[in-house]
């Protein structure tokens, strides 16, 4: 069996996404998400020009060696171009392995180890009320775990809240929104939703909040210790992890479950945070870290440590992500959780899916591969619209993380 064709498509069916499609010269063919929310094509250059080329003609089996021959083949490692593309024919090779057997992809990878994948969604607002309202309405669409994030007085945009009530998205079209950021406002009533969420509705949903890289150690600290009566699923990203170190000194402090890697890309972002138990979830995801031939060694290393996975699984990662993640998740044995955003109607209609979802568990059904395609035609009718994440800056003026 010889891959024949390898195309790129980019389309924009309510946000950009990046789609790889590989066929094979018996006709079948996978596709794979390499969709980086607002460096886009970038990652489409990297596939087209230096990928794409180098696949025609090889045997679509031999995943572990493509795999191999695309990360040690380009000499520069990591980073998000490179494992996002990386990603992406990984996540196809594995879609053309399982249609071929005939299965779905996770019987591939060991079979079911659970019945279904808890999936995790998002309860916003511009006020705790809000929050409440929302969070409620979540319950009762059956979700067992629930994110809670909410405007804070004083500030005029918060990571997670979107600004029309309507779901959130962060990336903006033009030049990056720039938004505000005051720690001391943040952290001095944060601790109040959590307080209200238990007081209104009790401990027994899964509570997860985003700190979305905000804090310095001493503050995440800070936060994990007010929160621990509100026993939260995870507190996530609470500092921005390329010190990896630096997690040692917040993990004195609290016993709030530390949930980071959303950013993350290969094994060597999170080796310490895994080893020395910094963590209790790892966040890293099928098409930034390298698919899933990468993301399953992340996933059995963590198993070493006590450490589950709890996958990224933002709108902004295809549905070819999602369908593959469910997979994984359905698979892995030492799964947290997964988050499910969900996707505009457009989206769902450009990429057909065998998922579904069942009173907060989702299972990725029984197609054979990983049961999400592409309809091209469709895709051609949304083409690519720039997007980007906003940046964020402190009162007086100084750049920080977003
Ligand atoms: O899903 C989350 O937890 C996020 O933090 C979403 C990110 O901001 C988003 O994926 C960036 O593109």
């Amino acid at each position: 069996m010889k891959i024949v064709r390898a195309d790129v498509i980019v389309t924009c069916p309510g946000r950009n996404f990046v789609t790889l499609k590989l066929v094979t010269d018996d006709g079948v063919h996978g596709i794979g998400d390499a969709t980086l929310n607002g460096r886009e094509l970038a990652v489409a250059s990297y596939l087209r020009d230096h990928v794409c080329p180098l696949l025609v003609g090889r045997d679509p089996h031999r995943i572990e060696d493509i795999w191999q021959y695309l990360y040690k083949g380009a000499y520069w490692r990591r980073g998000p171009v490179t494992m996002s593309a990386i990603a992406a024919v990984d996540m196809a090779l594995w879609d053309i392995k399982a249609k071929v057997a005939g299965l779905p992809l996770y019987q591939l990878l060991g079979g079911a180890s659970r019945d279904g994948v808890m999936v995790y969604s998002h309860a916003t607002g511009r006020d705790i009320p809000e929050t409440l309202d929302r969070y409620a309405a979540y319950q009762e669409k059956g979700f067992k775990a629930i994110r809670v994030q909410c405007g804070v007085p004083g500030m005029e945009s918060v990571y997670g809240v979107s600004k029309g009530g309507d779901s959130y998205e962060p990336a903006t079209k033009g030049w990056p929104e720039e938004q505000g950021w005051s720690t001391e406002k943040y952290l001095n009533y944060v601790p109040k939703l959590f307080e209200a969420v238990r007081a209104k509705y009790g401990f027994d949903g899964h509570l997860l909040h985003d700190v979305h890289h905000r804090l310095t150690p001493i503050e995440a600290a800070r936060l994990g210790k007010a929160v621990e009566p509100y026993a939260l699923f995870w507190m996530e990203d609470p500092v921005a992890a390329e010190n990896q170190e630096a997690y040692r000194l917040i993990r004195q402090h609290t016993t709030t479950p530390i949930a980071v890697g959303e950013v993350f890309n290969s094994i060597w972002d999170c080796k310490l945070l895994i080893e020395e138990q910094l963590i209790d979830y790892i966040r890293a995801t099928l098409t930034h870290a390298g698919g899933i031939t990468h993301l399953r060694r992340i996933a059995d290393f963590a198993a070493l440590h006590h450490v589950r996975t709890g996958c990224h699984g933002p709108s902004d990662l295809s549905p070819a992500c999602m369908g593959a993640a469910l997979h994984f998740d359905l698979w892995v044995p030492n799964f947290g959780v997964q988050e499910y955003m969900g996707y505009p109607e457009p989206a769902l209609e450009v990429f057909p899916h065998a998922w579904s979802f069942t009173d907060g568990y989702m299972h990725p059904g029984e197609a054979p591969g990983h049961g999400v395609d592409i309809d091209e035609k469709l895709a051609a009718r949304f083409p690519y619209d720039p997007a980007y994440l906003p940046v964020a800056r402190l009162e007086d003026g100084t750049l920080t993380s977003w």
